[in-house]
């Protein structure tokens, strides 16, 4: 979608194996709070969320907001003990950020410190659809295909864009990039309005329009997209001490995805040769725990590098095709 209004000359086709609500993008609870990339300089991971953080609350606060899925959630992220970084680096970013009060941690008796704001969330999988909507609408074609090799794509394409998530390390064979799997409960209990996160990132409450987000877990390098009943259960139980009522949850559904995580996203270029034909190949992969939070960022990042792989095909036809 970045492509189309940054280059609209240029024709685009999308290519994918999987579309919504079969992606890992579809089991994600969608909470615009940045994860931290290791090696990205935090001052690019802070303009990636604060392109992100500034669309999304554009559309919230729009006519389209509930078909997107993007609405406004306020709560509190809670610590068992103060953390060394008492201000995160996006503070100023999302809205109301600050300590929360001796009242408010009353309600948490296992923490002693927490931080209350409020924050955006994309319920998916309607922010796909709606994203998918906009994306035919400027005439993008979209094919169910799995590419084994970006070179198949050379004979009829002058760039290729690639965001295969954790289909990159098989497509490019990317060994910096591996899979944290991460299982969530999706059920329904419509009294709860707040996002409860403990600050170690494991438990969380999350709020959408119709279900509410229970998590979760971190489990490096563990591939495995079958639902475990017992880690089922010890969700349900974090979950249910951070946040009593949640005893009375409705129609539990399990979810399993694999985050694409690296030590830094790739958004970068690379130019592939063979037998002196070369193929520009733009990366956008690699976003980790917090793909939602940083992806209008990394995805205008990505389409100025095809802006740039344009001017660079100089002598090649004036329209270049995607
Ligand atoms: C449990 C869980 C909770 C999460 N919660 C949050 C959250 O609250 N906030 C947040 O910011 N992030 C969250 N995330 C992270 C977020 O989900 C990911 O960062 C994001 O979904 C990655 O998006 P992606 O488009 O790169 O990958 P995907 O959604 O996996 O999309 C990749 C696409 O590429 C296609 N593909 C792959 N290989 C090929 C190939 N060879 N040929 C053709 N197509 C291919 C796939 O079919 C798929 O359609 C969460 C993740 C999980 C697992
Ligand atoms: O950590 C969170 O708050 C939610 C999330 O992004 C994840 O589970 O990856």
């Amino acid at each position: 979608l970045c492509i189309t209004e940054i280059c609209p000359s240029c024709s685009v086709t999308v290519f994918s194996d999987q579309f919504s609500p079969n992606t890992t993008s579809d089991v994600a609870a969608g909470m615009l709070i940045p994860h931290t990339y290791p090696d990205t300089p935090i001052h690019r991971q802070k303009q990636w969320f604060k392109e992100t953080f500034t669309y999304l609350f554009a559309i919230s606060n729009s006519a389209e907001a509930s078909e997107a899925g993007i609405h406004l959630v306020s709560g509190w992220q809670v610590f068992k003990s103060t953390p060394k970084e008492e201000l995160p680096f996006w503070s100023d970013i999302v809205l109301g950020f600050r300590p929360m009060s001796e009242a408010e941690l009353q309600k948490f008796p296992q923490h002693r410190f927490g931080q209350a704001f409020t924050t955006l969330k994309c319920d998916c999988p309607p922010y796909l659809l709606w994203l998918e909507k906009r994306l035919k609408a400027t005439g993008t074609q979209m094919y169910t295909r799995k590419v084994s090799d970006l070179w198949e794509l050379q004979s009829e394409y002058d760039i290729v864009v690639n965001c295969t998530g954790m289909g990159a390390q098989q497509l490019v064979g990317d060994k910096q990039l591996f899979p944290v799997r991460g299982q969530v409960l999706k059920v329904h209990a419509p009294w709860v309005k707040q996002f409860i996160r403990d600050g170690d990132g494991l438990t969380y409450i999350y709020p959408g329009i119709h279900k509410v987000t229970l998590g979760g877990t971190r489990e490096k390098g563990n591939w495995s997209l079958s639902p475990d009943a017992y880690t089922t259960r010890d969700i349900f139980d974090r979950c249910c001490s951070l946040e009593p009522s949640l005893q009375a949850a409705q129609d539990i559904k399990v979810k399993v995805g694999l985050r694409p995580s690296r030590q830094c996203v790739r958004v970068q270029t690379e130019v592939l040769s063979q037998g002196g034909v070369k193929l520009p190949v733009v990366h956008n992969y690699g976003h980790g725990a917090g793909g939602f939070s940083v992806h209008r960022g990394t995805a205008k990042e990505a389409a100025h590098l095809v802006e740039a792989c344009i001017s660079a095909l100089q002598g090649s036809s004036s329209r270049a095709k995607l």
